[in-house]
């Protein structure tokens, strides 16, 4: 880890969301130390973006604070901000006008100055961070004719060659084929950063992150590690399933087994039980 990486510990304090006139978060904390991976799941609907969104600053909090490394969010200048966290939204697409070198050049342009179309070390920073997602040579395409895949990692290139020691990604496996998802978790294994995800693929969240939180109901019903939250009580009575989680018979790494949706009326019983 970076000593830039270690020093930026993300807080949040009490923070509450309110969307179209609605409270969807409750007084909310939640600290993600610097350096660490984070995955936060739940049902559709259940806030997932929109704690993701307020925690990187894309939303303000209706209440309750959010702090990077000790300093209040919402009043960082934008540059300071966008030098500090990269995000990578869901459903997000480069323009159709840019090229594939000039869509993850946005990465850079905190570190430009007014007029500037970037140094060698930008060209450089680009191009490692297309050969990362699989896309080396491909600087000169046009993004108007990328398949749904290929735009997707054009713009988790943009998220890399922004070089920030916050990573934020909503839902990042969306788009991607079996190889891809996994070498996208490889990926962001591998980066020297802070990584908070929202993630549906409960599977991948087991091996790859370090803590999830569980949004729902109007808060965070758990957080912790992932083989300690994702118990079976846990998948019936938030996600509506029932599944367990076993070792893997070669690698003894943890798995996901989800058998089949619970039925309304289980459902209806596991909740009233909770
Ligand atoms: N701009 C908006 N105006 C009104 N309601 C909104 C707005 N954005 C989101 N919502 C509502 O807020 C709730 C939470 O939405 P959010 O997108 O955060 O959920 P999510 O957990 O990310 O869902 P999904 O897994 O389906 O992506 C939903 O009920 C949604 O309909």
């Amino acid at each position: 880890m970076s000593s830039g990486t270690r020093s930026m510990t993300l807080c949040a304090s009490a923070v509450s969301c309110r969307r179209g006139g609605r409270t969807i978060l409750r007084e909310v904390d939640l600290d993600v130390p610097a350096g660490t991976r984070l995955a936060i799941v739940g049902p559709n609907g259940a806030g997932k973006s929109t704690l993701l969104r307020t925690l990187c600053g894309l939303e303000r909090p209706a209440t309750g604070r959010i702090r990077l490394a000790g300093d209040d969010l919402d009043r960082l200048p934008a540059r300071r901000r966008a030098l500090s966290i990269a995000v990578v939204g869901q459903d997000e697409h480069p323009s159709a006008e840019l090229t594939v070198a000039e869509a993850v050049g946005l990465g850079r342009t905190p570190y430009r100055s007014a007029w500037s179309t970037g140094n060698s070390d930008d060209h450089e920073i680009i191009r490692s961070a297309l050969e990362q997602v699989g896309l080396g040579g491909w600087e000169r395409r046009s993004c108007m004719h990328l398949s749904g895949g290929e735009r997707h990692r054009v713009v988790l290139a943009r998220a890399i060659a922004q070089q920030t020691p916050i990573v934020v990604l909503d839902e990042p496996t969306n788009h991607l084929d079996a190889a891809w998802r996994l070498r996208l978790m490889q990926i962001l294994d591998d980066l020297d950063a802070t990584v908070i995800a929202a993630m549906h693929d409960l599977d991948l969240v087991l091996r790859h992150f370090d803590s999830v939180a569980v949004v729902f109901d109007g808060g965070i019903t758990a957080h912790g590690p992932p083989v300690e939250v994702l118990t079976p009580d846990l998948l019936t009575s938030v996600f509506d399933v029932s599944g367990t989680v076993v070792s893997h018979p070669e690698t003894g790494l943890p798995h996901l087994l989800l058998n089949s949706p619970i039925t309304a009326q289980q459902a209806h019983t596991s909740k009233e039980n909770r």
